[in-house]
This record gives structure tokens, C-alpha cells and sequence, in this order.
């Protein structure tokens, strides 16, 4: 059945009263996003209700969804079968072409894995996601992990991480955000959302002030979970499965900044074990200061 693309009045008075209760705006988006609506719709809507006071005028009328016409340039990531870096080589195992996506083997050694895991277990915190409206990190339910961050090149070890990434995103060490390690218990779940920042959300442009638009992401995985906690890109029906030491690889801006929303994903929830996973996302242009390692 197809996305629902209008906004019934009731569901304005919906979002209006859940707004009104204080409810974080990507809660109600991903409850949207449950009951069949297509989720760049429901952000739209949610954002609408937000700065429009009144009833919603035909902004929210039915309106065929517009073909996203990304245009898809040579992918970012190297070609081949085998990425090599400066100290590992990192096989390619799946190639998705449109959105960009690909499955990486051996990004991480087990040792490099447990490492990150423990250098983080005393160090976790409840995990934010960016609020639509204020830009502001935020506590949301639907986003059930715990996380901590490692700045770019904070020690030799996390330093030869980012410096290995970086080859294989093929995006310079100075454009990446700090390594973010994050883990789900049994039943955590991360919805589907974006990694880019929506350009109609009002935060986002706070998001953008340094280094720009998210362009990649790479979503490595630190143990084998032993049921569920795939990465689920829901638009085109991809699941993968995680295995330490490999890696999901996606990008979604180009040299026009036009978005991908393809690239809607998330964190299936675990059913079984628990998940741990280190991510980085790159931005456009230099995002922080990458000093060599002490
Ligand atoms: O848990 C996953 O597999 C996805 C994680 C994710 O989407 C992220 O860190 O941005
Ligand atoms: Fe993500």
C-alpha cells in the first residue's frame, strides 16, 4: 500500500496536542511514520504545525510524491573489490548502486573491536538524537541505546582508526565527526531516520553551521549479535547483518547538495544478545580540529 502523502485534520489536531503535551517532534514523527505515512511527509507536517498557527491551509492536500531526483555521481567510496589502506585491506562483499551503499569485510580486527568496547563500557550515556526543531541533542525514546564519543585522533589507537576510515570513505580525517560507540541491550532499536539533516527542520542549519552537511556514513559493528539488530534500510528492503569487524557503508549528499532519502535506515531491534556498533559520519567541509596524536 502506498505512503500516505495528506494530513486528515484530525492528525493536525493530533500533532498540535502532542506538541502541546511536550512531546519530542521525532516521536511524533516516527509514530507517523508507523501508521503508513511516508516519513519525509510526516517531518514536513510535523515542522508545518509547528510554524503555522490555525488550521493548516492546502499546504498538506494530497500531492503525488515528487521523484527525489538525486542525481547519482562516481560514489565517494574507491572502487573494487578491495579497498586497500594504509595498514589493512578491507574487502567490498555487496555494492548497492542507488542509494550508494556497500558492505565491508575486515574494516576492524577482533582485537580493535573488544578494544572499543572497552575502552567505552565505563563511559556509556543514555543516546541523543538532533531535535527537528531546536537542533538541539535530545534524549528520544525511540532511539534506545546508549553511547560515548572519541574525539578525531584523541589517542594513537583511536588516530590509526580514523585515519583508516578516512581511506576508506575517502574523505580527509579532518572532515569526519569524532568515532560515536554505541550499544543496544536486548529489545533497543534506533527507528528509521536520516543521517543528513533535513534541510526543511529548523535545527538543522545549527547542525550545519561547522564543516556542513553530513555526506557518508559508516556503521561498524563490534560483536555478532546473536538475533536481530540488523541495519534496515526500509525504502529499498535491504537488511544487513551485523558481523565484527565488518561494516555498512551509505552517502547521501553529492556535489549539488542534493539529499538521498533513499538512505533512510535504522537499527532493527535486537531480540536476542546485544549489539555494540562504532559510526562516523563525514561532513562536507572540515568539521573540527584533528591535532596529530600526543
Ligand atoms: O544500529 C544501526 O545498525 C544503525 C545505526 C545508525 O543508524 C547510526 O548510528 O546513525
Ligand atoms: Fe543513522
Amino acid at each position: 500500500m502506498n505512503a500516505i502523502t495528506h494530513l486528515p485534520p484530525e492528525w493536525q489536531d493530533w500533532i498540535r496536542e502532542n506538541l502541546a503535551r511536550g512531546c519530542a517532534p521525532q516521536s511524533l514523527i516516527d509514530d507517523m511514520v508507523r501508521n503508513r505515512f511516508d516519513p519525509v511527509f510526516a517531518r514536513a507536517a510535523v515542522n508545518g504545525v509547528m510554524t503555522h498557527n490555525g488550521p493548516l491551509a492546502a499546504a498538506f492536500e494530497a500531492k503525488p510524491k515528487p521523484a527525489s531526483g538525486y542525481v547519482y555521481e562516481t560514489p565517494r567510496l574507491p572502487a573494487g573489490n578491495l579497498i586497500r589502506t594504509s595498514d589493512r585491506d578491507v574487502r567490498v562483499v555487496t555494492r548497492v548502486n542507488r542509494p550508494v551503499i556497500a558492505v565491508l569485510e575486515g574494516v576492524l580486527s577482533n582485537e580493535e573491536c573488544d578494544e572499543l568496547i572497552k575502552l567505552s563500557a565505563h563511559k556509556m550515556h543514555r543516546s541523543t538524537t538532533v531535535d527537528p526543531i531546536s537542533g538541539k541533542h535530545e534524549v528520544i525514546a525511540d532511539r534506545s541505546s546508549e553511547g560515548t564519543f572519541f574525539t578525531v585522533n584523541a589517542d594513537p589507537f583511536i588516530a590509526r582508526l580514523d585515519r583508516r576510515i578516512s581511506e576508506v570513505m575517502n574523505c580527509p580525517v579532518e572532515n569526519g565527526e569524532g568515532l560515536q560507540v554505541l550499544h543496544y541491550g536486548t529489545g533497543g532499536e534506533y527507528k528509521p531516520h536520516f543521517d543528513y539533516f533535513p534541510p526543511e527542520d529548523p535545527g538543522s542549519h545549527v547542525q550545519m553551521t561547522i564543516g556542513g552537511q553530513r555526506t557518508s556514513t559508516l556503521v561498524m559493528y563490534l560483536n555478532d549479535v546473536e538475533e536481530g539488530g540488523t541495519t534496515i534500510f526500509p525504502e529499498i528492503g535491504l537488511e544487513v547483518v551485523p558481523k565484527k569487524g565488518s561494516a555498512v557503508y551509505f552517502e547521501y549528499t553529492n556535489g549539488q547538495n542534493q539529499l538521498d532519502r533513499l538512505t533512510l535506515h535504522g537499527g532493527s531491534p535486537v531480540t536476542r544478545g546485544e549489539k555494540w556498533i562504532v559510526t562516523k559520519w563525514m561532513r562536507q567541509r572540515r568539521y573540527g580540529e584533528s591535532l596529530p596524536p600526543t
